[in-house]
């Protein structure tokens, strides 16, 4: 469990990022950070792997005030994923993964095995690894990306819009995989991102800030929907809601979900499946009262 208490963060120039902030983030689950740009999320972030420290309050880890501890041993404890996958272009795939265990000391062909069982764990063919960053798709990439922040088994996974720069096919992709890989690896995951649409599929606990850095409501996505606190989250989670409010239409003996627009939004499989799996093949879209989860 990670524990922000009146946590406020000030930087030289007197930029006030985060302002008296208090959260329980809790473990096993994963936390989304979704708003407006500018409210303090990446600064959060940071604040957990002391890449940044805060002014005032603390932050704790399973008790453990996270300020007594040495700031580049909790770094390499705990993963960091980032927008544009941040790899080491002149370092091939299975080293980029296997960057913190060599630094941990692990030997090279420990590491190199590792990185391979973690290619397969983030959906990647083994046969990329010796390839270099540029030599891959942008959804590959961040794939890599997710294998690097899961190369030292960390109980914390930090990713800072990990999904925003690929184009949206790819991210409904990884977004399903992240799903999958949770359930598998149960880690406590910390995720920044601007789309309550992904925040919403992603996230058991969701925390929407608004201009200025305040936190506008925490809750799960569905007591959210329910009941927003303000106007400004009413607004923030119904924009084009109502507009891509979803329905079934018959085509070619296949049934076919459509928008208000009349855009296809995904197939409802015909063969045998339960209620999740069919709200697997129509999420991307998200149907009023009816969130993908
Ligand atoms: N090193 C720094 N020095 C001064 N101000 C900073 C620094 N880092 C961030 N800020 C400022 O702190 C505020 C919060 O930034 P932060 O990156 O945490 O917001 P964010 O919610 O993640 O934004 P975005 O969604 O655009 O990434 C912004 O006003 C930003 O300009």
């Amino acid at each position: 469990m990670i524990e922000f208490r009146s946590v406020t963060k000030q930087f030289p120039d007197g930029t006030v990022a985060v302002r008296d902030f208090s959260l329980v983030m809790p473990s096993r689950k994963i936390t989304v950070l979704v708003g407006s740009s500018g409210s303090g999320k990446t600064t959060i972030l940071r604040m957990i792997n002391r890449m940044v420290d805060p002014t005032s309050g603390s932050i704790e880890i399973d008790g453990e005030n996270v300020s007594v501890l040495d700031p580049v041993r909790l770094r390499r404890s705990i993963g960091y994923v980032m927008q544009n996958s941040g790899l080491l272009p002149h370092r091939k795939v299975a080293d980029n993964i296997a960057t913190v265990p060599l630094l941990r000391g692990t030997k090279r062909r420990d590491a190199r095995a590792r990185a391979l069982e973690l290619m397969d764990t983030v959906g990647l063919d083994r046969s990329l690894a010796d390839r270099y960053p540029s030599q891959l798709s942008g959804g590959q990439q961040q794939r890599v990306g997710v294998a690097r922040g899961l190369a030292v088994d960390p109980n914390i996974l930090l990713m800072d819009e990990p999904f925003g720069a690929v184009d949206p096919l790819v991210r409904a992709e990884l977004q399903h995989e992240l799903v999958r890989l949770q359930h598998e690896l149960g880690k406590t995951v910390v995720f920044v991102t601007h789309d309550i649409d992904e925040a919403f599929l992603l996230g058991d606990q969701v925390v929407i800030f608004k201009p200025g850095g305040i936190v506008a409501q925490v809750g799960t996505p569905e007591q959210i929907l329910a009941a927003p606190a303000d106007e400004f989250v009413s607004r923030f989670v119904g924009a084009d809601r109502g507009k891509r409010s979803l329905h079934v239409r018959s085509e070619n003996g296949r049934e076919i979900v459509v928008d208000a627009d009349g855009r296809p939004a995904g197939v409802l499989d015909g063969g045998d499946h339960d209620e999740a799996e069919t709200r697997e093949t129509v999420s991307g879209a998200s149907a009023q009262g009816d969130q993908p989860r």
